[in-house]
């Protein structure tokens, strides 16, 4: 089947089928921009780019003559006489789209470049990744997550990026890039999927700090070492992991900030507030003890050190392998576009969505409780000791970028704005959180605005 003669494999309903997908922002027509023939035959395996409205998505299809019942959750439509589905439901596609990385194949411009240890067994099946997600994986056996951008922008992904640059001095937290499925995209080289090693039996950050304040809120709240689940040693561990993220200063292009790029890195920190202003007026109060600790980080004497940063380095970002903490996911500042994701930061963005996420983990137990006042203080006990073990460990790595001060004071109310946003957003009964956040950061005093 040549590229022309492929055109009918997508499928009549895919309009309906793409405005029900929670990942899916197009607004217009759906143009088949690219399709592709990754395999042949029943079943047949096909890449589509779609362009919407100045948007691209990329789709990984089967086709068949007729859908098992086991994959009849995965369908899309048909076309003509065939059923059409997602590819990553069905292991005998996954499988070819595995070998394309062991052979480093190239298909009507689309290069899948592997660079995958050799194999002594049979092939691993690969399943689609089961958790929430903004892209989407498979993941075969506990050897490769494969994973695939559903949005596509032009050029390299911060993703492959970083993975790349952290692998080149054997950072010991990052699971090791193993390949990259790429394709030129208005006329640049551009990233469609990434392959890396897995981390076998990793554990998320997320569920292991928030069963740990569980366990502190609900036992007799005296010492968070006697706690059950104390999550500290974690915490300093983590610290450790994030500094040795920004190691390798000039391969991440760490320089100095100027004294135009520190204006501009305190405007954008105001221009910031004032978008999230106009969204949400909860944060009106605190509008004069923002502005004023952005603007604190003009007056310090602290220089400014720009980098390539995780971006969106919180709990859920961080798997604890029985090795070490791994950082995935480094596609960048998530709250922008692409410009955004790929800005150099100081390194100290990366500690404070870290830090911002310790807050949460010890905050959201209070959401809707009746006993807040017992609770916020032995929450704030919990933080405190968790956040000066992260801080810690972050030292004994890189003792020159110790964190504190007005910088990470402004990045952390910087990050704690977006999440208003965020949260008013997706989960209006969460906004609570970062909105006390930075209410204690402006008054000085434990809050909890209910
Ligand atoms: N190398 C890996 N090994 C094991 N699990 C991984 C690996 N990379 C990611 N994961 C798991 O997959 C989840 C989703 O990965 P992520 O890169 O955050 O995808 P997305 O961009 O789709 O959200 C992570 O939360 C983690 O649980
Ligand atoms: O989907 P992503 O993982 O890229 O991140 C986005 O969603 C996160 C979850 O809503 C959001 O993180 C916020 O909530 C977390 C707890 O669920 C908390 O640990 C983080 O500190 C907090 O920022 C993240 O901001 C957003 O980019």
């Amino acid at each position: 089947m040549t590229t022309s003669e492929t055109v009918g494999v997508v499928p009549e309903q895919l309009d309906r089928w793409l405005v029900a997908q929670p990942w899916y922002r197009g607004r217009g027509p759906v143009e088949c921009e690219r399709v592709t023939v990754l395999r042949d035959g029943d079943p047949a395996l096909v890449h589509v780019v779609l362009a919407v409205g100045g948007r691209r998505y990329q789709l990984l299809l089967g086709v068949r003559d007729e859908l098992p019942e086991r994959l009849v959750h995965a369908r899309i439509g048909t076309a003509g006489e065939r059923e059409v589905y997602e590819a990553v439901h069905d292991p005998e596609l996954t499988a070819a789209l595995l070998q394309h990385f062991e052979e480093s194949t190239e298909v009507e411009g689309l290069w899948f470049r592997g660079a995958l240890p050799p194999r002594y067994t049979d092939a691993p099946v690969g399943r689609p990744f089961p958790g929430p997600q903004r892209n989407f994986s498979i993941v075969y056996g506990q050897r490769h997550v494969l994973k695939f951008f559903r949005e596509l922008t032009p050029g390299d992904n911060p993703e492959l990026v970083l993975h790349t640059a952290l692998h080149s001095i054997d950072d010991p937290h990052i699971a090791p890039p193993q390949g990259a499925l790429e394709a030129e995209l208005d006329g640049v080289r551009t990233t469609f999927a990434v392959l890396h090693e897995f981390v076998p039996l990793g554990a998320l950050g997320w569920p292991m700090a928030t069963a740990s304040v569980r366990d502190f809120l609900a036992g007799p709240g005296v010492d968070p070492q006697a706690a059950g689940g104390d999550f500290a040693s974690e915490a300093h561990r983590l610290g450790r992991a994030v500094a040795g993220a920004r190691r390798p200063a000039e391969t991440l292009g760490e320089r100095t900030a100027g004294p135009d790029d520190e204006a501009e890195f305190v405007a954008a920190l105001h221009r910031r507030l004032d978008a999230a202003l106009d969204w949400v007026p909860a944060l009106a109060p605190f509008e004069a003890g923002l502005r004023a600790r952005f603007d604190e980080v003009l007056a310090s004497a602290e220089p400014i050190r720009l980098q390539r940063v995780h971006g969106d380095l919180h709990l859920g970002q961080v798997l604890r392998s029985p090795r070490t903490w791994v950082l995935v996911d480094f596609e960048g500042e998530p709250h922008g576009g692409p410009a955004e994701r790929t800005r150099p930061r100081p390194a100290e963005h990366d500690v404070a969505t870290a830090l911002r996420s310790l807050h949460y983990a010890a905050a959201q137990l209070l959401v809707g409780a009746d006993d807040v006042t017992t609770l916020l203080p032995r929450a704030a006990r919990w933080l405190e000791r968790n956040r000066t073990a992260f801080c810690a460990g972050y030292a004994e790595v890189a003792p020159d970028r110790r964190p504190g001060g007005a910088l990470l004071t402004a990045v952390e109310l910087d990050r704690a704005v977006l999440e208003v946003c965020h949260e008013q957003r997706f989960r209006p009964e969460w906004t609570v959180i970062p909105l006390s956040a930075i209410a204690e950061a402006v008054t000085g005093e434990p809050a909890w605005l209910v």
